[in-house]
């Protein structure tokens, strides 16, 4: 059973790349091997061109971050809100690791049957709230059961203390309940396949 979990910013002081840090360890604490992406594996990925695609094929940091998606059973995403939707670096991401490298492969190979849990943080009242409505959409409809449970954490400039843990022990509880129900169903989806 391996956990990857993705930071939707690789903004230095993201909100989001804190609550990804605090699910990591949370499900590293419960037993479970962790694949933690990091800004710097982000960055890299350029913006989805078809011509490019055509050219050169998948970028080699796509081809890297796709097999990380296979090679896993559950994903974890923190989200950022722009403009009540998903951010630009999420959905390029998910988009370039939703191609096909071969003709042959099956559609959505990094996607289909995987288990996922949503968070997110913002400086606003929704805590990115109306952001996950559209993650959620997008994640159904290319085959990633995204488990009901969610967090979204408002006013998150003060929701953090200086060493990055969530103050709240309320919202301590709800990530660690993202992130143990997207384990149990995982697991559980392993067991009757
Ligand atoms: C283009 C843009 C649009 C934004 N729209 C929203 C929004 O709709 N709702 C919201 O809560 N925050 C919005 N924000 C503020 C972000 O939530 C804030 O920048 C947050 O810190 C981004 O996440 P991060 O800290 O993980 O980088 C927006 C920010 C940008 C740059």
């Amino acid at each position: 059973m391996k956990l990857l979990i993705l930071p939707g910013s690789i903004r230095k002081e993201s909100y989001n790349l804190k609550l990804a840090a605090l699910a990591a360890e949370h499900a590293r604490q419960a037993g479970v091997e962790v694949d933690l992406v990091a800004p710097d594996d982000l960055r890299p990925i350029p913006l989805y061109n078809g011509d490019l695609e055509e050219a050169e094929g998948l970028p080699t940091a796509v081809k890297t971050l796709k097999q990380r998606f296979i090679a896993a059973q559950a994903i974890v995403l923190a989200c950022p809100e722009y403009n009540s939707s998903i951010t630009p670096l999420l959905k390029n991401t998910l988009d370039w690791v939703s191609r096909a490298e071969t003709d042959d492969e099956p559609s959505l190979a990094a996607y289909q049957g995987k288990v996922a849990g949503l968070l997110s943080a913002s400086p606003g009242g929704f805590g990115g709230m109306r952001g996950l409505v559209t993650v959620r959409s997008m994640l159904g409809n290319i085959g990633v059961i995204v488990v009901p449970t969610q967090l979204a954490i408002p006013k998150a400039y003060e929701a953090f203390d200086d060493q990055g843990a969530l103050k709240e022990a309320r919202q301590q509880k709800s990530l660690a309940g993202v992130v143990d129900e997207v384990i149990r169903v995982a697991k559980a989806l392993a067991i009757k396949s």
